[in-house]
């Protein structure tokens, strides 16, 4: 049974789910070293935001095939050292975005009534409403910072109380802003004209102390702001500065540089800022939602099946995956075989989508592609997650090209291969019953089944040659289980296709291409 290690707190729904494939260990608060000592006895982790998976960790991991992040962001991840690994990486793209959002929204009108020292003021035995005098969300103006799922959400709601909705947000469109009934503004006249501030972004290069001092210096001295993203998106010791000196009103944060907090100038304010300790998906049905999303692409990933939303591997929905299928294994195929004829080190592999796989869908089919072409070098170590990342760093070029004209099949792949050795093709489709073909070699129709051990050769179409490989295959005792020749004219060149039972013996290779005639000979093994 493979091992799964849980390492951070989650719903026991999630447990239940992985326990029908794996045998579940939960250990939490591991420092990083014992993570490191443990994790070579995993299959899979799963985490929430405490653990930190870091390149030392995941290169620890020789076992591991996910890392399953039971919430949003995969900022506590080293996704790209996974990727290079091979190894997916999966979130809850949705399961807390209620949650984050009405923490978000719960912040805002906390801040703007003093909520939480009002009440401590209570239950400290005073009783002050001088102190508490807030402002009213209604009629001001939200400025909202990616206007994604969460973003979305509290944009929603606050159009609901009343409030003047502005939004930040490079990826999306008008259309989009429009619909939900904010003006899309640049970050500056955000700045500016915002009354409340919420961002909702993540965390990146560009995003990293997005919220300087020179941006707080824009706002307005009522201006309140709200991080319920991540922390490290505004800068902390600008913020602390500017709440001291009354520069902007009021800011309520969730997230933080570093968690958890340590020692900062944000505990000392007073009621101008509020502080939670990252409780944005901190409530019962974001627990119970994330745990299952996840726990549920571990179990399937464990047992084989693709995950629903893995953050590295490029664009494979579930519902196009499940019309990809039958062509994955076709193109990955084709990958391995094109990979062979060619030897040597392929430079370029032309991808070429035909017919129903002309299309933007179809891109997994490159990957898958490129799968099969590595896979000659990497055998194991390469998989849909970094078969983009290997080719790459191999230097090998890919061109995607795409001919809905081509209607011989409903649809085809054609794979062309140009490298130290030379260039060579292969084109192949399903059959009704989505079985493989082979339909074309190098420009030669022919159509066969790919079986284990082939042997390809390029030749003259002249009488006897047939007979003379027939002879000297049995020779070596290798049994042939079908042949096929295809040619374009006659006794000109033509190519011969035999599917054998045995793969060929070492050194007869070099004998069929000292058969006059045969121009050049090829093993495949898929
Ligand atoms: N406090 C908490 O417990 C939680 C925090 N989060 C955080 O909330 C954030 C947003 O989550 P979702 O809405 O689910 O993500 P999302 O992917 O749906 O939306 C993010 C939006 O940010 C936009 N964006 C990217 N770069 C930007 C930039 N430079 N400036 C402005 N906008 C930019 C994107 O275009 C996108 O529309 C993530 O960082 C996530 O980690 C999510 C859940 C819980
Ligand atoms: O796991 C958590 O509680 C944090 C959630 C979060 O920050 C996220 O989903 O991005």
């Amino acid at each position: 049974m493979p091992k799964v290690l849980v390492s951070d707190p989650i719903d026991q729904v999630g447990i239940d789910i992985l326990s029908q494939v794996a045998t579940v260990d939960v250990k939490t608060n591991l420092t990083p070293e014992q993570l490191v000592q443990i994790i070579p006895e995993y299959d899979a982790l799963m985490i929430r935001s405490g653990s930190r998976v870091t390149k030392e960790i995941i290169d620890a991991g020789t076992q591991l095939k996910i890392i399953g992040r039971a919430g949003v962001g995969v900022d506590n991840v080293d996704v790209p050292a996974a990727t290079r690994r091979g190894i997916v990486v999966v979130n809850s793209p949705e399961g807390n975005t209620i949650a984050a959002a009405e923490h978000a929204l719960a912040m805002m009108l906390s801040l703007s009534r003093y909520v939480p020292d009002a009440n401590s003021s209570v239950k400290s035995g005073q009783w002050d409403r001088k102190s508490y005098v807030g402002a009213e969300v209604y009629k001001k103006t939200l400025g909202v910072v990616g206007l994604g799922k969460i973003g979305s959400h509290v944009a929603n709601v606050a159009k609901a109380m009343g409030m003047k909705l502005i939004a930040y947000d490079p990826f999306i469109s008008t259309e989009r802003a429009d619909q939900l009934g904010c003006r899309l503004v640049e970050l500056d006249l955000l700045l500016r004209e915002a009354d409340y501030i919420t961002l909702h972004m993540p965390k990146t290069p560009e995003t990293t102390h997005l919220i300087d001092a020179e941006a707080l210096a824009k706002m307005k001295p009522n201006a309140r702001i709200i991080n319920c993203a991540r922390g490290g998106i505004i800068d902390e010791v600008a913020l602390a500065e500017a709440l001291k000196n009354g520069q902007i009103a009021g800011a309520a944060l969730d997230v933080y540089e570093t968690e958890p907090l340590g020692e900062s100038a944000l505990r000392a304010l007073g009621k101008q800022a509020i502080l939670t300790p990252h409780l944005g998906a901190s409530t019962a049905e974001a627990q119970v939602n994330v745990a299952i999303d996840v726990a549920e692409q571990i179990r399937d990933v464990l047992l084989g099946l693709p995950a629903r939303s893995a953050v590295n591997i490029p664009g494979i929905s579930p519902d196009v995956m499940e019309e990809l299928r039958p062509y994955m294994q076709l193109a990955e195929t084709l990958g391995k075989f094109v990979g062979q004829l060619a030897g040597g080190r392929v430079e370029l592999l032309n991808v070429k989508l035909q017919g129903e796989l002309a299309t933007n869908k179809s891109q997994p089919l490159v990957v898958a592609s490129l799968k099969g072409l590595l896979s000659q070098a990497l055998r194991e170590r390469v998989n849909y997650v970094n078969a983009g990342i290997e080719a790459k760093e191999r230097g090998i070029r890919v061109i995607e090209t795409r001919d809905a004209a081509v209607k011989d099949y409903a649809g085809s792949l054609h794979l062309e291969a140009k490298g130290s050795l030379g260039a060579h093709s292969v084109t192949g489709a399903l059959l009704g019953d989505g079985e493989i073909r082979i339909t074309d070699i190098d420009e030669f129709p022919i159509n066969v089944p790919p079986s284990q051990h082939m042997l390809f050769t390029l030749h003259r179409d002249m009488p006897g040659l047939i007979g003379k490989i027939g002879s000297l295959l049995g020779s070596f005792n290798v049994n042939i289980a079908s042949m096929q020749v295809g040619r374009k004219i006659v006794r000109g060149d033509a190519v011969m296709v035999l599917s054998l039972d045995d793969p060929l013996p070492d050194g007869i290779l070099t004998e069929i291409t000292k058969v006059p005639g045969i121009r050049d000979a090829y093993t495949v093994t898929l």
